[in-house]
């Protein structure tokens, strides 16, 4: 459907590619999820209602699906582009692990693949070039301000891209080795891709460490990191080594996301 929104409308006018998009996809899986699950809630980007902290019946309810009809907004607009996704969580309250996410698929419709957790991608094959720098993917338009000392300080090569779906993705099909996002985000962001990515046996985290948690009152989850096992350690312990003396919070971020920038 998000492919024929794009070729219907073209991109003589993003702001209003952008809403249909993220309009059309919405509706179909409101529509849908009603149809197949009408018992569960959900917490989706584009219905306020759900978003509102601490209001919504997702807080009481067994199971929630975690929706981001249209993430990587800005790229669905940019002709050529295919670093934007599609994501849908399920959030469950007696689910065995911290995060509570028991399924998740994330759809890369540009690139003409769906990873979900049902069958789980396998986990990414090792870096070609034994030695070769860690490629860390990171937001195009809104980097952690950090992370350039961060790459200098363990050798590694940012790689700018799109959509925390199709950043995780890349980390999942070894494009890249991991991504660290900071100053902002919210959980339908990275609920599907963090389901996807565990399934596979990625790490993922905020990026102190502590477990990555959905369903939460407050849906903001500002930060995350998600890499190949191996490199956990030491991207945690660069990641402290920046963000020492100073709390993760504003001073380290990139300004928070604006209507218009999105
Ligand atoms: N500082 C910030 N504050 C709030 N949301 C942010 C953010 N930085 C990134 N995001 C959101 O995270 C998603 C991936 O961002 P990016 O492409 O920059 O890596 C985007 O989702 P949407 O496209 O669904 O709005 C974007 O809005
Ligand atoms: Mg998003």
């Amino acid at each position: 459907m998000l492919l024929r929104v794009r070729a219907a409308q073209g991109y003589h006018d993003p702001a209003a590619l952008r809403a249909a998009g993220d309009r059309a996809a919405h509706d179909l899986l409101r529509a849908e999820l009603a149809r197949c699950r009408p018992g569960d809630a959900v917490l989706s980007e584009e219905d306020a209602d759900s978003r509102r902290r601490g209001g919504a019946d997702r807080l009481t309810a067994d199971r929630v699906w975690i929706v981001d009809p249209l993430d990587g907004t800005r790229e669905f607009s940019e002709e050529g582009r295919s670093d934007w996704a599609v994501h849908v969580a399920l959030w469950a309250r007696y689910a065995p692990t911290p995060h509570g996410l028991v399924a998740g698929a994330v759809a890369l419709p540009a690139q003409h693949r769906v990873l979900a957790t049902d069958v789980p991608p396998a986990y990414p094959p090792a870096p070609a070039r034994p030695g070769a720098p860690i490629r860390v993917a990171a937001s195009r338009s809104r980097p952690p301000v950090f992370l350039t000392d961060l790459a200098e300080d363990v050798g590694a090569q940012l790689v700018p891209m799109g959509s925390a779906g199709a950043k995780i993705a890349a980390v999942v099909t070894g494009e890249v080795d991991a991504y660290i996002h900071a100053g902002g985000q919210y959980e339908w962001d990275s609920a599907a891709p963090v389901a996807v990515a565990t399934a596979t046996g990625l790490h993922a985290s905020r990026i102190d460490g502590s477990a990555l948690t959905y369903n939460e009152a407050d849906p903001r989850l500002p930060d995350l990191l998600v890499c190949r096992r191996d490199l956990a350690a030491p991207l945690l312990a660069a990641l402290r080594r920046q963000l020492s003396g100073t709390a993760a919070s504003a001073e380290h971020a990139a300004p928070a996301a604006t209507e218009e920038s999105r």
